[in-house]
Formats: C-alpha cells, structure tokens, sequence
C-alpha cells in the first residue's frame, strides 16, 4: 500500500551564488519516515530549511496536504515543526517553557509522551535548567523532545543523531520506528548515511 503524499515539492530550484544545489527538484512525501542522505555540503540543511519555508526558493512550490507555501504561508508552517539546532532563540526558557512555547503552536501536543521522552533522553536531570545552560546534545534532544511531543503533520530533523550519546541515538531510533508505522505525521531526517536501525518509508539521495 502506497501512503499518500504530504508534502509535495514541485520544481524546486535553489542555488548558492558559487554553489549549484537543486534544479527542478520534485519530491512526494509521504506519511512515515523519509530519510534525506547525502554527503557533506550535498545541501541536506538546505533542503530541510527550504521544505521548512525557511529558505525561499528560487522557483517551485510546495504544499502540505494542499497547502502551498507561496499562497498561505502562514498555514503551511503552522503545520511544520523544525527547529534549526543552531538558534539561540529559545535559549532564556527553561525545558518545560520551551515544551509550553511548543505546546502553544500545536494543537495535538501530547503531554503524556513527555516524561517518557525525557527520561529516554535521558533530560531529567536537566529539566529546570534554562536552555543555554544545557551542553549542544542536551539542547538538540530538547529539540527532539519537542518534536516527538508536538503532534506537528510535518517534522524536519537536521542531522538528529549529532551530538547525541549511544543511549539516545537508540531512544530516537526506536521513537522514528514507531513513526514509520503509518499515521498522518511525515517525519524527515537528513543523515550522512542511512541508519540501519530505522524502517525508512522513502528516501531522498543527495549523492557524495
Ligand atoms: N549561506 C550560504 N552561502 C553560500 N553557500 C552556502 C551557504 N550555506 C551553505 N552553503 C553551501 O551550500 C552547500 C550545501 O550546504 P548544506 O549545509 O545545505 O549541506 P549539507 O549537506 O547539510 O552539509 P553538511 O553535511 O556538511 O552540513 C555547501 O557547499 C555549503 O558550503
């Protein structure tokens, strides 16, 4: 059986001025998870950012479940949950602040999922500490945390294994393996390779 497409990207062209990235680009995504893989600098933060309406495009259009980007963007990113793990943005909130601001924008947020991922991400102790105070991969499963909570129909994750201890590299691969199992949700990761350990609804190959 054939998921149906939510995310459609038609023609996607964007390019650096020294750096050529994407030319005409069509992708359907699907529900599940859709791993983008691709060597260093072959435009994999590119791509999450562009799908996230981030980065515009040159030319092209996107839509989630019909919703295109140049015509409602607001709505279109109301749908997306992406967070760029270089952003200092969140950074005076404690934990549950920033699950509070997450919570806020997503109507299906699953509070019940909380305690579980914290303590698969092993984030208990850390939970009353504001953000800047936590280390890189603390602030990144943060990040993740907020995602799996977030109920969001579309989920951008860059590169969710850097930084990360064993433990949860292993936690956020068993949570993607429950997520490739269907639902309406489109999971996206970008890896430099494929990992194994996750059941992979689609993948787009960058190259080397
Ligand atoms: N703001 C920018 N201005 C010009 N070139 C850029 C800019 N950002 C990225 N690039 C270049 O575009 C290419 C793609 O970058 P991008 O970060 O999307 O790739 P990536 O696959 O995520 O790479 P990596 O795995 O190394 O993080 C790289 O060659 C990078 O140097």
């Amino acid at each position: 059986m054939t998921s149906p497409t939510i995310l459609q990207a038609t023609d996607l062209s964007f390019n650096y001025p020294e750096r050529e990235l994407f030319n005409k680009l069509t992708l359907a995504i699907p529900a599940g998870v859709t791993i983008i893989r691709g060597g260093d600098g072959r435009g994999k933060t590119s791509l999450i950012r562009l799908l996230a309406g981030e980065q515009k495009a040159h030319s092209g259009q996107l839509a989630i479940n019909g919703i295109r980007l140049d015509e409602q963007a607001g709505q279109y990113k109301q749908q997306v949950y992406y967070v760029d793990p270089r952003t200092e943005a969140f950074d005076q909130m404690t934990v549950p602040e920033y699950f509070a601001s997450v919570r806020a924008r997503f109507p299906g947020f699953d509070d019940a999922a909380l305690p579980e991922l914290l303590e698969g991400l092993s984030l208990t102790p850390h939970v009353e500490k504001k953000l800047f105070m936590l280390s890189t991969g603390s602030k990144r499963k943060v990040y993740l945390a907020g995602a799996f909570a977030a109920g969001a129909v579309v989920n951008l994750l860059d590169d969710p294994f850097a930084s990360l201890d064993k433990g949860s590299i292993n936690f956020v691969c068993e949570v993607l393996a429950q997520f490739a199992e269907g639902g309406e949700q489109a999971w996206i990761a970008s890896f430099y390779e494929t990992p194994p350990e996750i059941p992979t609804t689609s993948i787009i190959d960058l190259g080397d």
